[in-house]
């Protein structure tokens, strides 16, 4: 009998299990594969290690612009992956099953089923759990389109070791984050990439503003994205598209959206109730349809990201093992690695009563970056308290926190614009638009007049 059985050893099941022994439980988590999930292995951490190659090479041929001239640009492909297995490597010892083990958690490598209300399956061998921790993530989805499983399309998780060459021509199937980020690196590094998104834009989670930015911007890389067509088949090397034109390639990448991995988790013998997208029901406290059992992660369909999965999986485990029903907090922040980078937090803009803007035109950190294209929105509630930001341009990731602490805190545009932010930088770009809300106030009907009139009368005054 283990006190919390964690089935998945990606981040939301190592964050829950570390906390669930840290609290002195006895813990099982079994991993089918490897611990450390999508994010080690195929998701964040290789992303962004071939998104800086990308970046490094996109830098060396636009140097021109600054005077500085790199010659040709040739991209080792070979050397790139290196790159990227050297950046997971580094990473890899923390999120190791000798690094949960030293953390006080017992690991099986093994495939984890529920057979009952409290029991499973490890590795064929029963177990008994006073509580569980369902963690199992979500996989690529494939869509039900003719001939594409015959075209061997890559997707997230094959990526990394299929693709030993850089393709000449480069299909991108979906045109999400995923679609964006991996995109762009690939045309950056030299592939010919066509983005194909059935919706009539890319990066439609985003405000549109920010989703035309990062259209120009791949444009600029040398992608052609196609919106607003679906592909009706996959045929002699090329998607066909319902407008009737051919997208021919090389090799196909698959991004249109994740499925939760619960079809053979054993959902229904141990009462764990599945939506029809078959991502599993929880309550704001994380808890299944299964008093005993919780879930956290990508397969529960809260956002789905690494942080969101880390502090799900502790928040699960103490719920869990504490009898305690804190909530999750609502306030998510979300950033595309595109180039420009898109963060955003809260509210769209038109959720807002007001939305103060400020182009990073206006921004000095931007113009001597010569990267003038993006943009920074605060949107304002009533009593001018910030409930939603995005941040469009260079590390808008990095901007992020403060408008994430923001949203959190319900700090007004007084708060932020009274804060002293350092010169030159992105941030002051959220600064500015908070400045200009405050100064809008005091020049309005009401306190305008107040201000203008204390204003005469110390003039009158000090010249009595
Ligand atoms: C290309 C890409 C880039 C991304 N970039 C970012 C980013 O920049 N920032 C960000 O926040 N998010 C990013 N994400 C999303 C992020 O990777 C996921 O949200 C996160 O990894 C989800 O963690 P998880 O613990 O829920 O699931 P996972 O990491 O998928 O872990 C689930 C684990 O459960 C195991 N498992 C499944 N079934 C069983 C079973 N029955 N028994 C035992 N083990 C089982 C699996 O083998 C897996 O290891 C990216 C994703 C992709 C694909
Ligand atoms: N930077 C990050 O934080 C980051 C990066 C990558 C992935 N992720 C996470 O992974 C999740 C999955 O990413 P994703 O990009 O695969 O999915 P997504 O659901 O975010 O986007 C999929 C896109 O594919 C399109 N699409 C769906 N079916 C299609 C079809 N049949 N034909 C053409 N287009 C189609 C959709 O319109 C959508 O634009 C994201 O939602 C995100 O939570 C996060």
């Amino acid at each position: 009998m283990v006190d919390l059985l964690v089935i998945g050893g990606g981040t939301a099941g190592m964050v829950g299990a570390r906390t669930a022994a840290s609290l002195g439980a006895r813990v099982l988590l079994a991993e089918r594969d490897r611990t450390g999930g999508d994010c080690l292995w195929t998701g964040c951490v290789p992303s962004k290690a071939l998104l800086a190659a990308a970046d490094a090479a996109a830098g060396a041929r636009t140097a021109g612009r600054f005077g500085v001239d790199a010659g040709e640009v040739t991209v080792d492909f070979g050397r790139v992956r290196a790159h990227v297995r050297a950046a997971i490597e580094h990473i890899r010892p923390v999120d190791s099953r000798e690094a949960l083990e030293a953390a006080g958690v017992q690991v099986e490598a093994a495939e984890a089923v529920l057979t009952g209300p409290g029991t499973a399956t490890v590795g064929g061998r029963g177990v008994r759990f006073g509580r569980a921790l369902l963690a199992t993530g979500a996989a690529p989805a494939l869509p039900p389109v003719d001939g594409l499983a015959e075209a061997r399309p890559l997707t997230s998780e094959t990526v990394w070791d299929d693709l030993t060459e850089l393709p000449a021509r480069l299909a991108v199937l979906g045109g999400g984050p995923i679609g964006c980020e991996l995109g762009q690196a690939f045309a950056r590094l030299g592939s010919a990439v066509t983005v194909v998104d059935g919706a009539d834009r890319l990066l439609t989670e985003e405000p549109a503003e920010a989703s035309a930015v990062v259209t120009a911007a791949l444009r600029r890389d040398g992608v052609t994205v196609c919106t607003g067509s679906g592909v009706t088949a996959v045929r002699d090397g090329a998607l066909r598209l319902a407008d009737g034109s051919a997208v021919p390639f090389d090799r196909l990448l698959v991004a249109v959206g994740r499925r939760p991995r619960t079809a053979d988790l054993g959902c229904a013998a141990a009462g764990v109730e599945l939506r029809g997208d078959g991502t599993v029901v929880v309550d704001g406290a994380l808890r299944t349809t299964n008093p005993r059992i919780w879930a956290a992660g990508d397969l529960t369909g809260h956002p789905q990201f690494t942080h969101t999965a880390g502090v799900h999986g502790s928040l699960a485990a103490t719920n869990a093992l504490l009898g305690l029903s804190r909530q999750v907090d609502p306030v998510v922040p979300r950033v595309t690695y595109t180039s420009p980078e898109v963060a955003s937090v809260g509210l769209p803009p038109e959720r807002g009563v007001t939305v103060r803007r400020v182009g990073h035109g206006h921004v000095d950190r931007a113009v001597t970056d010569g990267a003038t294209d993006g943009f920074t929105t605060l949107v304002l509630d009533r009593r001018r308290r910030v409930v939603g930001a995005t941040a469009v341009g260079p590390r808008a990731g990095e901007v992020l926190g403060e408008l994430t602490l923001a949203v959190r805190e319900r700090l007004t545009t007084t708060d932020l614009a009274g804060t002293t932010h350092a010169y030159p930088t992105y941030s002051g770009a959220a600064w500015d638009a908070a400045v200009d809300d405050v100064r809008a106030r005091l020049a309005g009907p009401v306190l305008g007049r107040v201000l203008r009139a204390a204003v005469r009368l110390r003039a009158q005054r000090s010249a009595r």
